[in-house]
């Protein structure tokens, strides 16, 4: 297959960049992939696992050739590597992003984009409780949705090219605008994780008082939640504090709705229960239905 980028540059050799790797092997995507990250611990393992084509020293060397570039670092770091990177952008290149949040790295990367290079947000809704370089496989994004948030005056064949690209990674593609993309990542994704997050924190302070019974008797529903609130707690971190008003919304409306439960429960209402539990089961089995439970974890990972 023709390579969709002859050059691209991942900076940042996480969970989602060694998966992006993987996978433009696997499709042929690119000529050729520099990678940089930040620590030379994490550059080793790249090197000692082969990951990338070649892993450089510095952010200059890494960028200068390349046709794409995917900043994927957490959210809360994107404006100043734009700024590190910018004076060493090849003209016409395409810079693009994985981060979680997109309003807030769009308004912190976009100033430091020079004119002639395109700047084309984008979101893969895959991932993992993993973090580093080793964590990544090459069918992350299979059947997974990448959402492409283009910022003001996003070059519409950039747009077009990186679509493609996200494509032969092996996810469908849609369109979205940045508001409405933190607003429904906060109820998708977001508050999931603040929740997961809060009732880990519940158990363990009650740990003290039932000594290991949490974890002994630890039954699928808290599993589920531990998988969660084991994600990284610097990517974390970075999505509640640059995604602070959608999540804030969402978690009033969560806060009333756990009250009006709370209630039902001290009063004895259970048609009320039975008929909320009844239409939360509805919308998972709309999912099943829509073929996208795809999330299960370790979905498709081969080791
Ligand atoms: N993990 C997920 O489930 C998931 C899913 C979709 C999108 N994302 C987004 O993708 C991005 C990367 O997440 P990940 O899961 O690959 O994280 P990760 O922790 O696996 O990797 C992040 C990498 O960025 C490096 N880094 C941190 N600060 C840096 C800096 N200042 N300069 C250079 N490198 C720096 C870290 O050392 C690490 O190697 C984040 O913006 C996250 O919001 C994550
Ligand atoms: O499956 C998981 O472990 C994830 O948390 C992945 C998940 C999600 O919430 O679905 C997490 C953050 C992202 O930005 C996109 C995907």
């Amino acid at each position: 297959m023709t390579p969709i980028y002859d050059r691209v540059a991942l900076i940042g050799l996480g969970l989602i960049a060694s998966s992006m790797f993987w996978a433009m092997k696997r499709g042929g995507l690119a000529g050729h992939v520099t990678g940089y990250a930040r620590s030379a611990e994490t550059r080793d393992t790249a090197r000692r696992i082969g990951l990338c084509d070649k892993v450089c020293d510095t952010l200059a060397e890494a960028v200068a050739d390349a046709d794409l570039v995917v900043l994927a670092v957490p959210v809360g770091v994107m404006g100043q590597l734009a700024q590190d990177i910018a004076p060493y952008l090849k003209p016409r290149a395409t810079v693009t992003d994985v981060g979680s949040v997109k309003g807030h790295v769009i308004s912190d990367v976009a100033p430091h984009i020079p004119e002639g290079v395109h700047f084309v947000p984008a979101h893969p809704l895959a991932g993992t409780e993993h973090s580093g370089p080793e964590s990544g496989f090459a069918t992350l994004f299979d059947n997974r949705w990448c959402l492409i948030v283009p910022s003001e005056g996003s070059d519409s064949e950039a747009v077009e090219t990186l679509s493609r690209y996200w494509r032969g990674l092996g996810s469908n593609v849609d369109v979205m605008e940045p508001d409405h993309h933190d607003l429904v990542l906060a109820v998708t994704s977001h508050c999931p994780h603040l929740i997961a997050y809060t009732m880990v924190g519940v158990a363990d302070d009650l740990r003290r008082v039932t000594d290991s019974e949490v974890i002994k008797y630890s039954a699928a529903g808290f599993r589920d939640f531990t998988r969660i609130a084991a994600s990284d707690p610097t990517m974390w971190r970075d999505v509640f504090l640059t995604n602070k008003d959608a999540t804030l919304e969402i978690l009033g409306r969560f806060t009333e709705e756990l009250f009006a439960l709370q209630r039902a429960i001290r009063q004895g209402d259970g048609p009320l229960l039975h008929d909320y539990f009844t239409r939360t089961r509805a919308i998972r089995r709309g999912i099943i239905e829509a073929g996208q439970d795809t999330a299960a974890p370790n979905f498709g990972r081969s080791g």
